[in-house]
């Protein structure tokens, strides 16, 4: 087969990577159970993987449980052991055989015969004796296969057995040797080579065949990081992350896309069917970040496990353990039942009330340890479940509101753990999916973490940051809208964990870096919560075009930029959709009359069945101020200064004069009408003088007195007529033939376009239903507060919207 493009990025003549931090990458059974899952990994690898890491590999797919099966049959002395053994053989050389070339898979049978020959000759001798060796055979064939199959496709690859490496003390505490097992491991890797590493499988100091128990390939892979120093350990299985209750059965359960580190492990503590708390242990001493990932939908970002701030501090979980025995007694009171805890490693217990609560296995061992205590001791079956999050118990709210959702529950105990980080209810019978469903409903409904980018901070941006403080404290459907991204044409600072909404000004004056769109663009695609939306008030048409990927990404965007609402049709067109595919939500009310609610009366028409005929009015807040002001005394550019001083004109006055802005506008509304057309399809009156046109900006306000003349002799000849002059925008549709104009007219005084407060803009709708009393629309149309104030109200309109949206759970089985 042909080697992939990226296969150069990992071949030892060509790689430029080595020496950077090692990672390791675990790959489960269920992402290795056949021909296109091993692809898809090898794909993973390729797109992920540099030369130094190690790869840790499970049994593919059920091999495990085939090998208990065996074993089940081996020791019943069972007829049917021989087919089983054919069968497992069968199985593992058709993979073999699909994937390699026939000269390695021909090689990589005669191993297996060979193996198949090992297990036929311990079942000959003592089966018991050898059960951890033949068990380990799912991984070590695993492992040889896929790096084979790398070495075929991919890079140089060496497949190592973990028992020539980790020596473990024993099968119970799965305790690692480590210096020992560090010194071992070096002799074995070669740094050329991508290393492929069996999970699962280890040895004791006696050189005995020993398993790291459930889900031990996962330890392995923490055991390796922490062996090799890894900068982060991926676990790639069929779920695509971290869930606020197992998706499996919680359908509404949210991703966790950052976990602290200590509540990852009382998570794993507590039934997380993804987590293990023995996968942590080894993090615990250096800074290696965890990790979840699908292999089945590896461009989904996964959960991160790690050392985080506020925002990923809030997340809730909840959890739970079936089958457990509640015991109490005088012996697990005091230090005595500190002890009890320790040594059977209690899910929870209460030395002041004398009980503990373990695993119902271990009854028997608990039994003999009370038997020396000479105590009374009662057992009941018992379940728990846990409300889980960084430092829980701390907070009353939580408590009260985990009891509540409880009250109908009938629950023996309420504990509060002692790391902090979960709330735990003992119940005396299991845990239902139903009171799982609810409790999680009642626990995290609020919780869905907006991550809010602000890019332009100038005129409008700043007004809109300075609102925000009061916004996000006084709005619900703002709660859990975090301010993380500012972004200016030059500079960008972006925070994960939240930028300090009193102070974001002065942060990104002191932090904010230079950047280019591509760097914000990952940054975008990796961001680590349930919704973005990006605020663009900036006037850039570049920054417009960067609509369509954060669409893609299923970003939202609320805009005061109107490059993206008045683009060229297809463009256009093309945007809406892309929004639509990705369920992007997509506000821009301020691009038209500023905050005035234009485009909710033209959408309500519509939806409601009314058609529109025509629209005119006076649409440019600075021209309006302009006219209502100018009186022929105050030279007509001092005022336009004046506009621009206040925060009414564009960031380019001519934006303004030229028509530009006003043409844009009509060209939005009429698009929301229902109408295509162009901006080309607008005819358009220019204000400003050919000389202005093309010069930069500060040369224009240089010249700009240049203007005076031919706005005082279009006033004196209005003046004449007992008239005024507006600058109007018309749109109107007569048989299905749009006409749209905009130019300076000369009106009555008494016209209603020609009696507006300054700044005000006025919006005349005439439709099917108000054809001879046209509605009317009309208040300032330009300026600080009201812009902003537009801009929040989009906001939270998205928030609102976005807060009813349930989750889209990825996994493989479901
Ligand atoms: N002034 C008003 O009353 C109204 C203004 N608007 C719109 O609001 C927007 C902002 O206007 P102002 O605040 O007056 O502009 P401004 O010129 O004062 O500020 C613009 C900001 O955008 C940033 N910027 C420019 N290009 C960028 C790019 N490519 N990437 C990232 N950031 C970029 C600049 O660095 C600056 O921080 C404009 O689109 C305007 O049409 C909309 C309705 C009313
Ligand atoms: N410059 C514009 C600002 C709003 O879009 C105007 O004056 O209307």
């Amino acid at each position: 087969m042909e080697q992939s493009s990226n296969a150069a990025v990992l071949s030892a003549e060509n790689n430029q990577l080595v020496k950077q931090a090692v990672q390791v990458h675990k790959f489960g059974g269920s992402s290795l159970a056949n021909k296109a899952c091993i692809e898809r990994v090898v794909g993973i690898i390729q797109q992920h993987c540099q030369l130094n890491d190690i790869v840790v590999v499970s049994a593919n797919g059920n091999t495990t449980d085939d090998l208990f099966a065996v074993l089940a049959l081996a020791k019943s002395g069972d007829a049917s052991l021989n087919d089983a053994i054919l069968a497992l053989k069968e199985s593992q050389a058709t993979l073999i055989a699909s994937l390699l070339n026939k000269s390695s898979a021909a090689r990589l049978i005669e191993i297996l015969d060979k193996d198949i020959q090992q297990f036929l000759t311990w079942i000959d001798l003592d089966i018991a004796k050898f059960e951890n060796d033949l068990l380990a055979f799912g991984e070590l064939w695993s492992a040889r296969l896929m790096s084979a199959v790398l070495n075929e496709r991919v890079c140089p690859s060496r497949y190592i057995d973990a028992r020539d490496f980790l020596v473990i003390n024993n099968e119970r505490d799965c305790q690692v040797l480590y210096p020992l097992s560090e010194k071992q491991l070096a002799h074995c890797r070669q740094p050329e080579k991508l290393t492929v590493v069996t999970g699962y499988i280890s040895k004791d100091a006696d050189g005995l065949t020993k398993t790291l128990g459930r889900n031990g390939s996962d330890y392995s892979a923490t055991i390796m990081a922490a062996l090799v120093r890894a900068s982060n350990v991926t676990l790639w299985t069929d779920v695509d992350g971290i869930y606020s209750a197992d998706p499996r059965v919680v359908p509404h359960s949210r991703k966790l896309h950052r976990l602290p580190n200590g509540v990852a492990k009382e998570l794993g503590r507590l039934g997380n069917p993804v987590l293990h708390a023995k996968t942590l242990q080894p993090l615990t001493n250096h800074s290696t970040h965890l990790h979840v990932a699908s292999s089945f939908a590896f461009e989904v970002g996964g959960t991160e496990i790690g050392t985080f701030g506020q925002i990923a501090k809030q997340e809730l979980s909840v959890t739970y353990l079936n089958d457990l025995l509640l015991a109490r007694s005088e012996s697990f009171t005091g230090d005595r039942g500190q002890e009890a805890a320790q040594e059977f490693e209690a899910i929870t217990y209460d030395v002041e009330k004398g009980f503990i609560v373990i695993y119902q296995h271990q009854q028997k061992a608990l039994s003999q340890w009370l038997a020396c205590h000479d105590t009374e001791v009662s057992f009941i079956p018992a379940a728990i479940m846990a409300t889980v999050g960084h430092k829980v118990v701390e907070h009353g709210d939580i408590k009260a509101r985990y009891k509540r959702s409880l009250k109908d529950a009938n629950v023996l105990e309420f504990v509060s753990s002692e790391n902090k980080h979960s709330l735990i209810a003992v119940m005396p019978q299991n845990c239902t999916i139903e009171l799982l469903n609810n409790v999680h409903y009642d626990m995290t409904k609020d919780a869905r973490h907006i991550g809010l980018v602000v890019a332009g901070l100038g005129n409008i941006g700043q007004r809109f940051i300075e609102m925000l403080p009061h916004q996000l404290n006084s709005i619900h459907a703002l709660e859990n809208v975090h301010l993380v991204g500012l972004v200016t044409s030059k500079k960008a600072l972006v925070n994960n964990d939240g930028i300090d909404v009193n102070h974001a000004l002065e942060q990104f004056e002191q932090y904010a870096q230079p950047y280019d769109n591509e760097q914000f663009l990952s940054w975008l695609a990796n961001h680590p919560y349930d919704e973005l939306v990006v605020v663009d008030i900036t006037p850039s048409e570049q920054f417009s075009h960067l609509y369509r990927a954060f669409f893609e990404q299923g970003i939202h965007v609320v805009g005061a930029n109107k490059w993206a609402g008045s683009a060229p049709t297809q463009q256009y067109i093309q945007l809406l959709e892309t929004a639509k595919k990705h369920q992007s939500l997509w506000l821009g009310n301020t691009t038209v009359g500023a905050g005035l609610p234009i485009n909710h009366v033209i959408k309500d028409l519509l939806n409601s069945g009314d058609t529109i005929t025509e629209i005119s009015g006076i649409f440019s807040g600075t021209l309006s101020w302009l006219f209502e002001n100018y009186d022929g005394e105050t030279p007509f550019s001092t005022l336009l200064l004046d506009a621009l001083n206040q925060g009414l004109t564009e960031p380019d006055p001519r934006e303004d004069l030229s028509g530009r802005d006003v043409q844009r506008k009509l060209l939005i509304l009429a698009r929301m009408a229902g109408f295509e057309l162009s901006l080309e399809d607008i005819h358009c009156q220019n204000l400003v003088p050919e000389a202005l046109r093309t010069i930069s900006k500060n040369e224009f306000f240089n010249q700009v007195p240049q203007l005076d003349d031919y706005f005082l002799v279009q006033l004196q000849q209005a003046k004449q007529q007992q008239k005024c002059i507006r600058y109007i925008a018309r749109f109107s549709v007569e048989e299905e033939k749009i006409n749209a104009s905009i130019s300076l007219e000369q009106l009555a005084q008494d016209d209603a376009f020609a009696n507006l407060s300054a700044c005000d803009n006025i919006f005349q709708v005439k439709s099917q239903w108000y054809d001879t009393n046209p509605l009317i629309v009309r208040g300032p149309g330009a300026g600080r507060d009201v812009t902003a104030g537009g801009l929040h109200s989009d906001l939270v309109s998205i928030c609102q919207q976005l807060v009813s949206r349930t989750n889209q759970v990825k996994i493989k089985s479901v």
